[in-house]
């Protein structure tokens, strides 16, 4: 049930974490040249020598639109509307995509929709002319937007280093490749086949988007709570199967101890007094002997029940009980026999040794206040097992004794070898 549970939760938290992860947990940056941060502005060749013209319109509402006059006569002519973040530069690795915004249109009427050159800059200081003007490296992605639902959304793994860069600046091993953690500005260019005439580049939005955390690590994160979970379950199980253990345990030894004992005066029964002869025979063998067996039977308790009733009957029988117990060594075995007959095991003891504590025990139970003011005697008989063989025959001759101590008048000890 609880596995079920856990699964359930593990399943759902997997769920809404991967799609949290996907839409919500994700950082935005708007890279279009709004705001005081950004600065756009309008690139063309006649730096290099060639004759095109752009103009930087910007709408009320934040666009930004190039337009620019491509005109012949220069090997690559272009046009370029660019970006910059006035505050040096933008780590872009925490970015997956660019997401755009952007209209183009162009003379070319038979030669397909005009195309867009989008690149990001990037700055390094082991790059050839150390980061001035043209000598940033250009990432680069070139499609053309005619057609296309709005927004285009770019993976920032799609822009690759510009052949035509890479191939006039040689750069040493590590610095090749693509590298977006410095860069300086991202610019919307003319295509590389451009045709003279007019051509408009309109930048409604540019943004970056990236998640707090990076997918793989987030399914790492998942794939580490899986695991987690799993192993909490296991060692909480485990631990569950040993509590389960210990109290089915703890159960059957109360029920065990329940067995053992009477439940009215709270000694041992017949059963629970052969249990305790028999662990005190394996721990100390031969030497409890000589033990001594003294059978104790209360005298004319019939009456006790008759004239006072059976619960007073019962309170004689325990105070009887507990009396004995209370005023014998713990190595004593005190259980009752049956009725109102008790047996008191007494190890390491001569028979002579007995019979005085017979005496001492029956002295004791003629200062005990009895219930309903009553005088209880009991009758007394003793014998000794000189080893274990001979036990049986001492209990036999110990209850033997006591009936001749009853018909002795009661109230005394007889010892079986008298
Ligand atoms: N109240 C009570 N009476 C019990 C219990 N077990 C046995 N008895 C009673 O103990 C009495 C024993 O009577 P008897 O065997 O005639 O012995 P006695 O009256 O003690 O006479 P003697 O043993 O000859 O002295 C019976 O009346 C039983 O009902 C018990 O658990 N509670």
């Amino acid at each position: 049930m609880v596995l079920r549970w856990l699964l359930a939760l593990l399943v759902v938290t997997t769920l809404l974490g991967l799609f949290a992860n996907e839409h919500w947990m994700t950082r935005r940056l708007a890279l279009d040249g709004r705001g005081p941060g950004q600065q756009a502005e309008v690139v063309d060749d006649s730096g290099s020598g060639g004759a095109s013209h752009a103009e930087l319109v910007t709408s009320p509402d934040g666009a930004q639109t190039m337009r620019c006059e491509i005109k012949p006569g220069f090997e690559w002519p272009f046009c370029e509307l660019q970006i910059t973040p006035k505050r040096g530069e933008l780590d872009l690795t925490r970015f997956s995509s660019l997401r755009l915004w952007v209209t183009v249109q162009g003379p070319q009427k038979d030669a397909g929709p005009a195309q867009l050159r989008v690149f990001l800059r990037s700055f390094h200081p082991g790059y050839p002319g150390h980061g001035v003007g043209e000598d940033l490296k250009p990432h680069e992605v070139v499609f053309a937007p005619a057609g296309l639902t709005l927004p285009v959304e770019l993976r920032l793994s799609q822009f690759m280093v510009s052949s035509w860069w890479a191939q006039t600046h040689p750069l040493p091993v590590p610095l090749m490749g693509p590298q977006l953690d410095r860069v300086r500005a991202i610019s919307f260019s003319t295509g590389g086949q451009v045709l003279p005439g007019m051509h408009v580049i309109r930048l409604d939005r540019a943004e970056l988007i990236g998640n707090w955390v990076a997918p793989e690590t987030f399914r790492l994160g998942l794939v580490m709570l899986w695991m987690a979970s799993l192993l909490g379950y296991l060692v909480w199980e485990s631990w569950a199967v040993r509590a389960r253990l210990r109290r089915s345990m703890r159960r059957s030894q109360a029920l065990e101890k329940l067995a053992l004992r009477d439940p009215l005066t709270q000694v041992a029964n017949r059963e629970g007094l052969n249990r305790a002869l028999e662990l005190l025979l394996r721990a100390q063998g031969e030497l409890s002997f000589p033990l001594s067996v003294v059978f104790v039977d209360a005298d004319h308790f019939k009456r006790v029940n008759d004239e006072h009733g059976h619960d007073v009957g019962d309170q004689v029988l325990t105070l009887l009980a507990q009396t004995l117990r209370a005023n014998l060594p713990r190595d004593d075995l005190v259980a009752r026999w049956g009725g109102e007959e008790f047996v008191i095991v007494m190890p390491q003891t001569p028979a002579e040794e007995a019979v005085a504590v017979a005496e001492r025990l029956r002295a004791v139970l003629q200062r005990t206040p009895w219930p309903a003011g009553l005088a209880v005697t009991a009758s007394w008989g003793v014998a000794e097992a000189p080893n274990e063989a001979g036990l049986e025959a001492a209990m036999r001759e110990a209850d033997q004794a006591m009936y001749r101590a009853k018909h002795g008048g009661r109230d005394r000890v007889i010892s079986a070898s008298a």
